[in-house]
């Protein structure tokens, strides 16, 4: 396993020198969406930073009057303190008056922080719904968005290290104007011992990121492997079945061998930095040495050599911070770009010229010749596939697991573009209606439909969201499903939040939840309702009871259902049988029971397993 890890580290995404800097320019574009989120706090930093970036040069600067100011005082037989006492006054007032400053950095870095994280989660929420459910299936875009998605906090840090970074340089240009006016020579020195420190820094972070990014995939197997190992969804078969250890090792492994790759950067950057670090301190000793032979020749005042000697500590550290948060800066900028490549990942064009949808279905669909192969596969799921669905009819599809008939239904709802043929809706390809007025036309439930961690009456408003608050409507829906039954269990009815995930939770069952999704269906007042599957967790009695209300509610609607239980399926008008991606038979029950094909097989079967 380490050696694939390895190798992929090799292969994968080798950023180089140059697309740590690259990234940089996607800062300018980082700073603009923070001042659209907020200008006046922005505003309130930037003045604030501007201040506390001169303030550490006059402070030194009254450092040296006072003691230059006590040295004069000292020789004179009559002094006065007046003078030096104002220094001392003015000093303290400019410390407290720092301590404010900072204060209020961290306080408006902070506050801007959670403002832009907001702003940026509802913005990656939103993308994500634009982007194609084809596009999300797609392992390459799931790693954008998962980068986009976890980084949020580093681009958080990534505010105050740049803000940071131009007080930074405010206060360095400062320290070297003063260190230049007494003493030029100290800053070449000063340079030299900085610039190593900075170049290691620099390979080092650009190394780590390389090795985090080629590891996104990983990384959410890692997520993976938690999740599954340490929660109360997975608990009862991993206990039962013994997976605790296979889990573990499984997640020991993968972490195991990025832990080793990322020890041995991390070591090497350490000892590196180290030596780098010792060259500083020799430096600023240098500088001091020289500084102190400065004031025993009488060159310059002591007052000068707590000036100089402070501005050169000072300076050093300042450089340290500036060259270390470049670093930083940099790193994130990459992950910053992460961000806005998945912000302006493409969309489909929505303003195209579109055909308006008919008010209501006079004709109905049409499949024709319809082939399909899911993206990056080589197999077709749909091999020519022919049938109508006309205006108000009742269609089941039927067929064995993996027959292709959720996959018919995504391309009716157009999730996926068939790779040939057509379909049609009133004698018009699909394609030519605006998306999403053509999806509002449907009311679906499929057979993996979420189980929203929401207050009961919220999960069934899901259908409709726009009529959350409307309980009339809500518990309408709940009796038609039968979700009303379930109602009677809970202490809080309709408020009751649902799952254990937040307190006062309440786990409903399988077939509950099925209810529950159920109902959503009869929210909208959807023109064609598809129900996939949504029965299979009901009991014998309830899914008859269902399937019948559904009949009679829907009788005017085109609707189609996908059932495993022919006791359901025999109800609809018309029966499309599908094999590996071809349909086989089309027919109403009578019909199909005379073929003796596959379906009055399959029906046979089940009828002897009930009898
Ligand atoms: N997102 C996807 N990417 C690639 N292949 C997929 C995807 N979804 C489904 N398939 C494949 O397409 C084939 C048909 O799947 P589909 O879900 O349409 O079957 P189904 O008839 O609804 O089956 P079931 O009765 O088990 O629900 C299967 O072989 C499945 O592996």
């Amino acid at each position: 396993m380490p050696r694939r890890k390895l190798n992929s580290l090799k292969e994968k995404n080798k950023t180089n020198f140059k697309s740590s800097f690259n990234a940089l320019s996607f800062i300018p574009r980082f700073f603009k969406e923070i001042w659209n989120i907020n200008k006046g706090l922005f505003l309130i930093s930037a003045i604030c930073r501007l201040i506390a970036a001169l303030l550490p040069v006059v402070i030194l600067w009254i450092g040296k009057e006072i003691v230059d100011e006590i040295l004069l005082q000292i020789e004179l037989s009559n002094p006065d303190y007046t003078q030096l006492w104002t220094y001392v006054a003015v000093e303290f007032g400019l410390i407290i008056l720092s301590e404010l400053f900072g204060r209020a950095i961290s306080l408006t870095d902070g506050l801007l922080g959670d403002e832009y994280n907001i702003a940026t989660s509802v913005k990656i929420i939103k993308k994500t719904n634009q982007i194609n459910i084809s596009q999300l299936e797609d392992p390459d875009y799931y790693d954008k968005l998962e980068r986009a998605r976890t980084q949020t906090t580093g681009r958080v840090g990534l505010l105050s290290n740049v803000l940071a970074q131009a007080q930074s340089i405010i206060t360095i240009t400062s320290l070297i104007v003063g260190l230049i006016y007494f003493e030029p020579l100290l800053i070449i020195l000063l340079v030299l011992s900085i610039i190593p420190a900075f170049i290691n820094e620099i390979k080092f972070s650009q190394q780590q990121y390389s090795l985090a990014r080629s590891w996104t995939s990983e990384r959410r197997e890692l997520d993976y492997l938690r999740f599954i190992g340490a929660n109360n969804k997975t608990a009862k078969e991993i206990k039962l079945f013994g997976l605790t250890d296979f889990v573990v090792n499984r997640f020991k492994n993968l972490s195991n061998s990025y832990y080793l790759l990322n020890r041995k950067l991390s070591i090497r950057r350490a000892s590196l930095g180290f030596l780098f670090n010792v060259l500083g301190t020799v430096a600023y000793y240098g500088a001091y040495v020289f500084i102190i032979f400065r004031v025993l020749t009488g060159v310059i005042t002591l007052g000068e050599l707590t000036f100089l000697s402070g501005s050169f500590n000072r300076l050093m550290k300042s450089l340290q911070d500036f060259f270390a948060r470049f670093t930083r800066i940099s790193e994130s900028a990459l992950y910053l770009k992460d961000y806005f490549d998945f912000i302006d990942m493409e969309v489909e064009d929505q303003s195209q010229e579109t055909m308006p949808l008919p008010k209501s279905i006079e004709i109905g669909f049409e499949f024709r010749n319809v082939r399909f192969a899911y993206p990056e596969s080589n197999s077709e799921v749909l091999k020519g596939v022919n049938f109508t669905l006309k205006a108000g009819e009742k269609m089941a599809f039927v067929g064995q697991n993996g027959a292709g008939k959720t996959t018919l239904i995504k391309l009716m709802l157009r999730f996926y573009e068939p790779t040939s043929g057509e379909i049609l809706l009133d004698g018009i390809n699909i394609n030519q209606f605006n998306k999403a007025e053509y999806q509002e036309y449907f009311g679906v439930i499929f057979q993996d439909f979420f189980r929203y961690e929401f207050t009961l009456r919220e999960n069934i408003a899901i259908g409709h969201i726009d009529e959350v608050e409307n309980l009339e409507k809500i518990k309408a829906a709940a009796q038609l499903s039968l979700a009303n039954e379930v109602v009677g269990d809970l202490e809080f009815g309709y408020e009751q939040q649902l799952g254990r995930r937040f307190s006062n939770g309440v786990e409903l069952s399988g077939g509950q939840w099925q209810k529950v999704a159920l109902a959503r269906a009869y929210m909208k007042n959807a023109k064609v309702m598809i129900l996939d599957e949504p029965t299979s967790a009901l009991d014998a009695k309830a899914e008859s009871e269902v399937f019948t209300r559904f009949i009679g509610l829907t009788e005017s609607k085109t609707s189609i259902i996908i059932s495993h239980r022919f006791s359901t399926v025999r109800q609809a008008d018309k029966i499309v049988v599908l094999k590996e991606g071809k349909i086989l038979e089309v027919g109403t029950h009578i019909e199909l029971m005379q073929n003796k094909l596959l379906y009055s097989e399959l029906f046979t079967l089940q009828a002897e397993g009930y009898k």
